[in-house]
């Protein structure tokens, strides 16, 4: 389990964390959504216990992330690559297994876990500056995957891949959940947090602004929904917060319906409803 309590984090004049608590059950993959600059890497390097708080605190299983017996317990897959292009995959792999120290009767066995989990088993000796970036996205994710880690850090791991390597990303996660592990997943990609997260924070200016399931927000903050309808009468559109009663009663009225479509609110809803459509840099 993973409590983040009331953490907070200043650069200069700039409150890049604000008071921020979520606590996030074991087994659970969780999406920490927001816009750029919004504080989604500060808090996770936070939670990993890569930079302190000012303010606040955070427990892993119970015990502050800085310390090693919990260091080991955490796997983090930064925004931006980090591989040693003219290094075979392998290579990569050994590299950072010697970093987290892993004892020589584990290294192999890891090493070739971790490729074939990533689905690059056949590339192992391939030097990654001929990867694809969706490849080298799998590779970062198998690096820090080696030590076997039961948190795991994600951040925005399919930015810039194409959809068959984000399908395989997508996969990865879910099988990390069912071996168990804690995911802390940021995306700007609302279907994705959709798709994988048991639940979500949407934070901005460095405050958490919604806490819960998909279903919840979207229940809370997601607003109404659209019916259209073409009939005998010809088109309308209107909106409505029961959308299924008042489609009823509408249809009662009607013998002929050519078309009709329900678009209910989603999590992008939900997002530019909480955050703003201003854009931001
Ligand atoms: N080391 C730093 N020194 C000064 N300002 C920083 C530092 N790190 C982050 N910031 C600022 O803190 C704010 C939050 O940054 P952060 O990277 O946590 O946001 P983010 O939600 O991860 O953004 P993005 O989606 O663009 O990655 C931003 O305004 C950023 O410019």
């Amino acid at each position: 389990m993973i409590e983040v309590r009331g953490i907070s984090k200043r650069y200069g004049n700039l409150q890049a964390v604000d008071n921020l608590s979520i606590t996030i059950e074991k087994g659970h993959i969780f999406g920490l959504l927001g816009p750029n600059g919004a504080g989604k890497s500060t808090t996770i390097s936070m939670m990993c216990g890569l930079i302190n708080p000012d303010q606040g605190q955070v427990l892993l299983n119970g015990n502050a992330p800085g310390i090693k017996e919990t260091k080991h317990k955490i796997g983090l897959i930064p925004q931006s690559i980090a591989l040693y292009e003219e290094l075979t995959a392998l290579d990569n792999l050994s590299f950072f297994a010697d970093l987290y120290n892993l004892p020589a009767s584990q290294k192999a066995e890891r090493m070739e876990w971790s490729l074939a989990f990533v689905g690059l088993q056949d590339r192992a000796k391939d030097a990654v500056q001929d990867f694809s970036g969706g490849m080298k996205r799998r590779l970062n994710l198998a690096a820090s995957l080696l030590h076997d880690p039961e948190f795991i850090f994600m951040d925005e791991p399919t930015a810039g891949v194409d959809p068959q390597s984000r399908n395989k990303l997508f996969e990865s996660v879910f099988e990390l959940k069912a071996l168990g592990k804690t995911i802390i997943y940021t995306t700007h990609y609302m279907e994705e947090a959709e798709k994988l997260c048991d639940r979500v924070g949407v934070v901005d200016k460095g405050q958490l602004l919604a806490l819960g399931t998909v279903d919840e927000l979207i229940e809370q903050y997601g607003g109404e929904s659209r019916v259209h309808i073409k009939s005998e009468q010809g088109e309308e559109s209107f909106m409505t917060a029961n959308p299924v009663n008042d489609l009823m009663t509408r249809l009662k009225g009607l013998t002929t319906v050519e078309n009709l479509s329900l678009q209910r609110p989603n999590l992008e809803t939900v997002f530019l409803n909480l955050t703003g459509k201003q854009l931001r840099d």
